[in-house]
């Protein structure tokens, strides 16, 4: 579970905070989905989830605060452009979150996800060395690595080949009836059409609708997506 509490984020000498005030939950074995135009401030709630930029408001993963190691533990985050160690190969990179993290049998694992990701074959290669697919699927897979209970993703699919997309989709729903909070962030609505349960419209650093599975009546998402989000609406 990861639950967020009023959280705003200013970035410095900005008038406006990029996030303002945002509560919401992703639940354990649900694929909640934050959608949003450009800017909405999407990669800004995640981001600030992870640690990785000051906020103010509480955020929490797996009942632990987000800052302490239990709550480290428990997650995996795939940024939107992949953070590697461009002059380790991907073999390397493995070992190295392996033992980072002191995981047990992570051997398995890795070669389980090396060959969903057909990544098999760049295991001696350097990270530099991978195309952009590549590199966003090793990212993902090191991500997966420590068996995460909660796994956030922003722009999933960015750069992905479709039988890649699929094989990523049919992922995320493993993950799912295994139990994890996966929280996807992204503008394309197409690529969660299938697996999302509960979807968080954001505006403009705001979240303007909250919806869940089966509550869309006659409309799809993406038709409440851009109703919600249409100029002039607040
Ligand atoms: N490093 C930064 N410094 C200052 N302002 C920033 C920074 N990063 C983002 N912003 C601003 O914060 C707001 C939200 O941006 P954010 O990247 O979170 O949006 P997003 O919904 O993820 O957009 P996209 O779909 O384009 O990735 C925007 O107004 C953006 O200009």
């Amino acid at each position: 579970m990861i639950e967020v509490k009023n959280l705003t984020k200013y970035y410095n000498f900005a008038e406006r905070p990029a996030v303002k005030n945002v509560n919401f939950l992703a639940r354990e074995g649900e694929v909640t989905v934050l959608l949003g135009p450009n800017g909405a401030g999407k990669s800004t709630t995640i981001k600030s989830i992870v640690n990785l930029l000051n906020y103010q408001g509480e955020v929490n993963i797996c009942g632990y605060p987000n800052h302490s190691l239990e709550a480290k533990r428990s997650f995996g985050y795939v940024p939107e452009v992949p953070i590697l160690y461009d002059l380790l190969t991907v073999e390397e990179s493995i070992n190295f979150i392996g033992k980072a993290y002191r995981l047990q049998n992570y051997r398995e694992t890795a070669e389980a996800y090396l060959e969903l990701f057909e990544l098999t074959a760049q295991k001696d290669k350097l990270s530099k060395e991978l195309s952009k697919g590549m590199r966003q699927k090793l990212s993902m897979l090191l991500a997966l690595l420590i068996q995460p209970k909660a796994l956030l993703v922003d722009e999933p699919m960015v750069g992905l080949d479709p039988a890649s997309i699929e094989a990523v989709l049919q992922l995320f729903i493993r993950l799912k009836e295994q139990g994890t909070s996966v929280l996807i962030s992204t503008h394309i609505i197409d690529v969660v059409n299938d697996i999302w349960d509960c979807a968080y419209i954001m505006k403009q650093g705001e979240i303007v609708r909250e919806i869940h599975r089966g509550e869309e009546g006659s409309e799809t998402l993406k038709q409440i997506f851009f109703e919600t989000t249409a100029e002039g609406k607040a």
